[in-house]
């Protein structure tokens, strides 16, 4: 757990693998006085520890405008001639601004459970840069053109990162082609669908039928499907928990409610439809990820030979997976329900392991608050609490791989690429206590408030916007809303 972000630190150099042709529009209105906790839009920074595609690296980066204009190494800027500031941060590591594929910020709708003021705010605290927005826990869920602009109206001016926005896939719009091409031509950097129920009424779970259908739709436009890859089976110990036989206040409880095999069948499913996605098949083009895998055996092992077959297949696992083990679980904590649910300690090291070599190809952080009276720490009832980890800022290193947003100059520090950058101490250890500024609406439910965490976050550049130093923000949201087109 203590070093939980700097095990994270080799993922950085995972490199985009695919092929989506997105690009992105913005503006900004404000001025840069405002936007950023800096006087100035032309600068140096330097440090000892520059993560470049080409190796961690001492040396220095220019900025203007928003934009990386050069980078030099430490002999070389030595002879430089300095006309423009400089910030000097030592030691620290600066690397690109994490992107987190998967958060829910329930805006508009419910922002009585998070909302983009204090989501973006949390993100940039915790480093990130790029935040991409789920269709659900908002009110109404993103499925169609109208209410994705309305998604861009919540955002604007309230952003503190840019944020971008996957459509969802249900049952009402799968089979209508005309309204999916709308919602992507709208700007959804592509859509996400459930196997199983969603947790929230509006957004009903898609069938194979469905999936087969929003994939075809989408390999025209080259964005990806996202899968919630859980199928509900009828076990025996499912039923035996559904039927009330077990105390609903022991996590173990949950946890056989819930068993990897739900994963296993639903990912199975799936492989079904992606091998047309191979090379020279009818859904060439076509993309499927799987968000928050948690079962590091079958279902992992399914994916790897989907994967070398050449399926068009990506997965991701989430912080709270790599952090937390279903042994140290406390009954009645709900702050640790979430779906799929956190297995034993055996099957975390082996996400460990998949994900530093590669198998794994992303983290994101599925920040899917809610309002404290619905986790139900009181009662600490696992079966009826609301499922979902709040841990934006807190995440440990949420690193959301470019390689969804493909095309679009960011996650990396390099010439010509956004300034989305992250500068923090890795070793620096603090406790997650009641003294700490958390931003999110509800610390109280989040999963690692009362924990030792390392990582220290100094400053969050957005554009070259110093948008969070230690202490607090900019004046003003200047974040941008990201629209495929
Ligand atoms: N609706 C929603 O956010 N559900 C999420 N929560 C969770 O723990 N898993 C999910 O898919
Ligand atoms: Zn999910
Ligand atoms: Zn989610």
């Amino acid at each position: 757990m203590e070093n939980l972000q700097w095990r994270l630190f080799p993922v950085l150099t995972l490199v985009a693998s695919f092929l989506f042709l997105l690009y992105f529009r913005e503006s900004s209105e404000l001025s840069q006085s405002v936007c950023s906790l800096l006087p100035y839009d032309h600068y140096w920074m330097t440090g000892k520890r520059v993560v470049t595609p080409q190796g961690v690296i001492s040396g220095a980066v220019e900025i203007k405008d928003g934009n990386i204009i050069s980078i030099v190494k430490a002999e070389d800027w030595r002879k430089k001639s300095k006309t423009v500031p400089v910030i000097d941060y030592g030691e620290a590591v600066i690397m690109p601004g994490l992107i987190d594929v998967h958060s829910h910020l329930d805006d508009p709708g419910r922002v009585e459970w998070e909302g983009f003021p204090s989501g973006t705010r949390a993100a940039a605290a915790g480093g990130i840069t790029t935040l991409i927005d789920m269709p659900l826990n908002s009110y109404p869920s993103t499925i169609s053109t109208e209410t994705l602009k309305l998604k861009i109206e919540a955002a604007k001016k309230n952003i503190y990162v840019d944020v971008g926005f996957w459509g969802g896939l249900v049952p009402e719009n799968a089979f209508n082609a005309t309204a999916l091409e709308a919602l992507l031509n709208a700007g959804a950097l592509g859509l996400k669908s459930f196997m199983c129920p969603s947790g929230i009424n509006d957004f009903p779970m898609t069938n194979a039928s469905h999936i087969k259908e929003g994939l075809s739709v989408l390999a025209r436009y080259k964005r990806p499907l996202l899968v919630h890859a859980e199928i509900q089976q009828d076990s025996e110990s499912h039923l035996e928990v559904a039927h009330g036989k077990n105390d609903a206040r022991s996590y173990s409880t949950y946890l056989k409610s819930r068993p990897p095999s739900w994963e296993e069948a639903a990912i199975k499913e799936l492989l079904t439809i992606t091998k047309d996605t191979r090379s020279g098949g009818p859904a060439e083009g076509a993309h499927l990820h799987i968000v928050h895998l948690s079962d590091a055996s079958s279902s992992l092992d399914l994916i790897k030979e989907a994967k070398s077959n050449g399926d068009s297949i990506t997965v991701e696992t989430c912080p709270h997976y790599l952090a937390f083990s279903a042994e140290e679980i406390p009954d009645g904590d709900t702050r640790f329900k979430c779906a799929p649910p956190i297995r034993d300690g055996a099957n975390r090291e082996k996400l460990w392991e998949a994900l530093m070599e590669g198998q794994i190809d992303m983290l994101s952080s599925d920040h899917s608050p809610t309002e404290p009276e619905l986790k139900l720490l009181n009662d600490g009832d696992f079966l009826r609490a609301w499922g979902g980890i709040s841990s934006l800022q807190l995440h440990g290193g949420v690193r959301g791989l470019p390689s969804l947003l493909h095309n679009i100059p960011r996650g990396t520090i390099a010439i010509g690429n956004h300034a989305d950058i992250v500068v923090w101490e890795p070793e620096m250890e603090f406790d997650l206590n009641d003294d700490h500024p958390i931003y999110i609406k509800h610390p109280q439910i989040s999963a690692y408030l009362g924990r030792r965490l390392s990582g220290k976050v100094l400053g969050t550049f957005v554009r070259g916007n110093l948008v969070y130093k230690e202490g607090g923000h900019a004046p003003a949201a200047c974040g941008v809303p990201i629209l495929a087109k």
